[in-house]
């Protein structure tokens, strides 16, 4: 197992974000979390990247996890190339091969030919294949992605997610992946983990059927369609109680 978390809990003050989750991710396992929103499910994926401690449980990962956020936050005065470049400086890789490594992912990504621009030179979703670059020069054992393409219009995030679906088949990554849409769940994850509402726990794991590789033509697919339904009958209600959680605060 790359990453295994047993009966993790957080509680920040009186709220309790996190209760009791236990999950094991396998090496090149693409797996998804959804959930309601302030299920606790940044929470986790931060305990995960280190980022915060938890209150109980264990947590065991292979390695210095690769982090991709939801805003990406390349280096505005650096060229592409040298962002993605960064983190192979500062563990000190020589020039030469870290340029090479570099170009190579950036190549990887879909972004060849624009390795000597800048960030704000790029689009949304350009910046965010540089995040993804980025994470990936540095071979993590597993990669966090925190709703990378949460901030992108609905057909830039199918086309990403279709994007990192190949670069996924290419490099076997082992990834943790949360978002908000079925879509993007169902066309890149092997397995689903559907959270309750607060305080987050699993509500249920789902397994995908559907072959791989897969590419967005996947959402016409009428299994598609019911693991969607499926999907969203899990969360209706653990929405639905989030909602009425936040109206009772
Ligand atoms: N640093 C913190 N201090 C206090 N409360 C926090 C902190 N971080 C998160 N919380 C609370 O913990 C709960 C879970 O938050 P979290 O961001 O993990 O949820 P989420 O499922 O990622 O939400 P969303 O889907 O909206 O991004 C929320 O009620 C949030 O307000």
């Amino acid at each position: 197992m790359v990453l295994t978390v047993e009966h993790l809990s957080k509680t920040f003050g009186d709220v309790e974000a996190v209760r009791d989750v236990s999950l094991a991710v396998d090496e090149g396992e693409f797996v998804s979390i959804v959930g309601p929103s302030g299920c606790g499910k940044s929470t986790l994926m931060e305990i995960v990247g280190g980022l915060i401690e938890p209150t109980a449980g264990r947590i065991d990962v292979s390695g210095m996890p690769g982090i991709v956020f939801q805003q990406e936050s390349a280096f505005p005065w650096r060229t592409v190339v040298e962002n993605v470049a960064f983190g192979l400086e500062m563990t000190g890789v020589g020039k030469a091969e870290r340029l090479t490594r570099a170009r190579d992912m950036i190549e990887l990504v879909g972004l060849g030919g624009f390795e000597d621009r800048y960030p704000t030179e790029l689009s949304g979703g350009m910046r965010q294949r540089v995040a993804i670059a980025r994470t990936l020069v540095m071979e993590p054992k597993i990669i966090l992605m925190d709703e990378p393409f949460g901030a992108l219009d609905e057909q830039t995030r199918l086309i990403l997610g279709e994007e990192l679906s190949r670069i996924r088949e290419a490099t076997n990554a082992t990834v943790l992946f949360i978002t908000h849409s079925f879509d993007e769940a169902l066309l890149l994850s092997d397995r689903i983990v559907v959270m309750t509402a607060r305080p987050g726990t699993i509500k249920q794991v789902v397994v995908n059927p559907l072959p791989r590789p897969r590419d967005s033509t996947i959402v016409s697919d009428p299994e598609f369609g019911r693991l969607s339904g499926e999907l969203w009958e899990l969360l209706r209600e653990e929405s639905m109680r989030a909602l009425a959680g936040e109206r009772g605060r």
